[in-house]
């Protein structure tokens, strides 16, 4: 099926857009929680700190009780959580690196060029991948910024490109001759704007994907979907209405960042500026250049008068947001509020450090406190049902259920925590397959032992 056809077919269509080259947009309103679209890699590969600890081919870290990952009889290095997987990732390209697999997965440049050329070169067997045509054609037509990349970095692909076609030829059957460096070079261009991270159930890193079709969707740092993995498939759901015509986009990167590190970050590896709605500073609910000064590390170097500015900016920006948008879905204990707003201001990456050190210590209550801190940034800088404040939702949850002084209140707490990490986690994790569903389950556990406990 054609590229076309493909996206008609999920009511998508790819339209021209003088700054984007091409957008996304919708041929129908889809609703939140929705699968826009589903598409499988073109070629994937687990990141090597978690390759000993999930399947290979899926990604997959849960097996059975009963059953461990198998691994590979001949390398005894790759893992797999069943024969199907197995014999998926044989026929696509373990068959020819098995000898040296460890090495091969240190570098993601020579790994994913690799695994595209074997499959593009017609040595992997094509029948293991679902829509290849589609992901071919979509593969030819990506963006590849060539013209931007530095000459270093061109060269380093030169260089990359030339060994993979040399080692590639002494595989029978390969046919080196439909390749050239050149060609190989574009291929290490178009990885380095398009490919995705792909993560677990709790937006971890596990590995490195080249999706064609998720490649089609532009930026924006405060998006209507997100995108999710159902195993190594990849699953972009919308996280707000969209209406018919309008463009579908996603984050490339992390938006809990200052304007100027978002741009900085986009125009380093996706080489354009960034002029969204939260860049563009247009919109009306909240003035996200303020957000800005929730999110800049506070130097000691500082002059008091300028913390004492920001933590005054900071107050100033939260007190009137923190009512209304705490309501729905979730609501903030009156009780900690004046200690919300009255500690002086601290930027989110030390609070998000110091939380991890809270929760490691089992010290829940004071981690609760500063759950909430870093919950009202992430309100204002990730849209409301983005799964990064359903993830967090549910660590709160999980400190008041912990908590050995908050008594009857923290349990409350807990239970109204769950609710509203179920109400935002639902809308992407929903039709995510088994493994995100996994999440709402835990969350549901701990909700029914939260209500045991109050008799209700
Ligand atoms: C993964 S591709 C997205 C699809 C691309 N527009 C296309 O037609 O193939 C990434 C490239 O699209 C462009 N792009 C993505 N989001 C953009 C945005 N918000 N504004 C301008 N260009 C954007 C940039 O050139 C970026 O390197």
């Amino acid at each position: 099926m054609a590229l076309d056809s493909y996206l008609a077919a999920h009511n998508l269509a790819l339209i021209p857009r003088q700054s984007s080259y091409r957008a996304v947009v919708t041929r129908s309103p889809i609703s939140k929680g929705s699968v826009i679209i589903e598409s499988p890699p073109l070629c994937s590969f687990p990141t090597s700190s978690v390759a000993d600890s999930i399947c290979n081919h899926c990604f997959n870290s849960q097996v059975s009780s009963s059953h461990s990952l198998m691994r590979c009889s001949r390398c005894k290095s790759a893992l797999y959580c069943s024969v199907r997987c197995q014999r998926k990732a044989w026929n696509l390209h373990h068959k020819w690196l098995c000898d040296g697999i460890i090495t091969n997965n240190t570098n993601g440049d020579y790994e994913m060029l690799r695994r595209v050329c074997l499959v593009i070169g017609g040595i992997a067997k094509k029948e293991y991948l679902t829509d290849y045509d589609v992901l071919y054609e979509t593969f030819g037509g990506l963006m590849d910024h060539k013209n931007d990349y530095s000459q270093d970095m061109l060269e380093y692909f030169n260089h990359v490109a030339t060994a993979i076609l040399n080692e590639l030829s002494s595989i029978k059957n390969f046919n080196k001759n439909n390749f050239t460096t050149n060609n190989l070079v574009s291929f290490l261009c178009i990885f380095g704007c398009n490919n995705f991270t792909v993560h677990d159930n709790q937006i971890f890193p596990v590995g490195e994907g080249t999706y064609p079709v998720g490649s089609l969707f532009n930026h924006s740092c405060y998006p209507n979907a997100v995108v999710m993995y159902h195993g190594n498939v990849q699953v972009i759901k919308a996280i707000e209405d969209i209406s018919s015509n309008d463009e579908v986009m996603i984050s490339y990167i992390d938006t809990a960042n200052t304007k100027t590190t978002r741009q900085q970050l986009l125009t380093a590896k996706y080489y354009f500026d960034c002029e969204c709605i939260r860049c563009n500073d247009n919109v009306p609910l909240m003035t996200f250049k303020d957000v800005d000064h929730l999110l800049v590390p506070a130097s000691s170097t500082m002059p008091t008068t300028l913390l004492l500015e920001l933590s005054t900016r900071q107050r100033t920006l939260l007190s009137p947001l923190l009512p209304s948008l705490f309501t729905i879905p979730t609501s903030i204990p009156p009780t900690l509020l004046p200690s919300l707003l009255s500690q002086p201001h601290t930027p989110l990456t030390l609070l998000s450090q110091h939380l991890s050190d809270l929760l490691r210590n089992e010290l829940w209550d004071i981690a609760a406190g500063i759950g909430y801190r870093i919950l009202a940034i992430y309100i204002l800088c990730y849209p409301k049902y983005h799964p990064m404040i359903g993830l967090h939702l549910y660590t709160m949850a999980k400190c008041f259920w912990n908590s050995t002084s908050g008594g009857r209140t923290a349990v409350e707490e807990a239970v109204k925590l769950s609710a509203s990490a179920r109400a935002v986690l639902e809308v992407s994790y929903k039709d995510c397959g088994k493994i995100n569903w996994d999440v709402i389950n835990a969350i549901d556990d701990l909700s029914m032992m939260a209500l045991k406990e109050l008799n209700i």
